[in-house]
């Protein structure tokens, strides 16, 4: 069953000088699956997280999530349904400084007004799984960039959203903290089948993933799934990447461990 479909998805930037950052883009992401997005600088990955994010709209084309199209959705619902529906993790986090990791994961349902019981039984069983249940009482300065990352999965799940969509969540960390990040998203996926979409410039992050699609001047230019050892379709990743092209500074970011 498919959980996310673009159909013919354009975004047409308007200014001075029109852009065309998304051109027919068409694709599907199965319930449960685990894909990244990978294409140059420029080539449309953060414009298309952010239509499907629903935070910018598409010029033209359909998008259907959880058989809903949020482009149809009144603006109240719409807000409720990227709440309930959606789970954000960023390269920067987001964490809230004055908030302890609890009180960071907790934010989504005091938005909602649950009850601190249900709130308190939520997050302790998902600081369990990430482990993070010895750093509960901290704050964001006072924990490692791995935490920080963790905690704000932790944000992203406590709602069990249907999707969670990750702007390049290992951008800021070193490869220890890194792994250990995607380590805990491949557990999430596999664990509660949550469906995981995430845009990254690194081929190792990508081949923790099920399937690669890649983008290229806003269009669809390839996509390869993962049907062997992950070493093996690290190396997929970079054969597509080496045709792909763009600017050799877009991998710099790299690791070869
Ligand atoms: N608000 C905007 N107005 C006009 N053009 C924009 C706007 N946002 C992005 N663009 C252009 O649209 C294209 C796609 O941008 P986008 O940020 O989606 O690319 P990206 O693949 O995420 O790049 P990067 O990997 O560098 O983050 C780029 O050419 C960019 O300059």
């Amino acid at each position: 069953m498919s959980i996310l479909i673009l159909e013919e998805v354009t975004k047409v930037y308007e200014g001075k000088v029109a852009h065309l950052a998304i051109n027919q883009l068409s694709f599907e992401v199965e319930k449960g699956e685990f894909i990244a997005v990978m294409g140059p600088s420029g080539s449309g990955k953060t414009t298309l997280l952010n239509i499907i994010s629903t935070i910018d709209r598409p010029t033209s084309g359909e998008i259907t999530i959880s058989g809903l199209k949020p482009a149809e959705l009144p603006k109240n619902d719409l807000s409720l349904f990227r709440r309930r529906e959606l789970g954000f993790v960023f390269q920067d986090f987001n964490l809230l400084p004055a908030l302890t990791v609890e009180e960071n994961m907790v934010l989504p349902l005091t938005l909602d007004g649950q009850s601190v019981e249900v709130m308190k039984a939520k997050v302790q069983r998902i600081a369990e799984h990430l482990n993070l249940t010895s750093i509960l009482e901290k704050r964001p300065s006072e924990i490692s960039g791995g935490q920080a990352q963790r905690t704000a999965i932790g944000r992203a799940l406590i709602h069990e959203p249907s999707i969670i969509l990750a702007d390049e969540p290992t951008g800021n960390l070193d490869s220890k903290a890194a792994k250990d990040v995607l380590e805990i998203l491949s557990k999430v996926n596999k664990v509660s089948e949550t469906t995981i979409m995430m845009v990254t410039h690194d081929p190792i992050a990508a081949s923790y993933c099920d399937r690669v699609l890649f983008i290229k001047d806003g269009e669809y230019f390839n996509e390869i799934y993962k049907d062997d050892r992950r070493q093996t379709f690290f190396q997929r990743i970079l054969n597509v990447l080496s045709l792909l092209g763009g600017n050799v500074n877009d991998l710099s970011t790299i690791r070869l461990s």
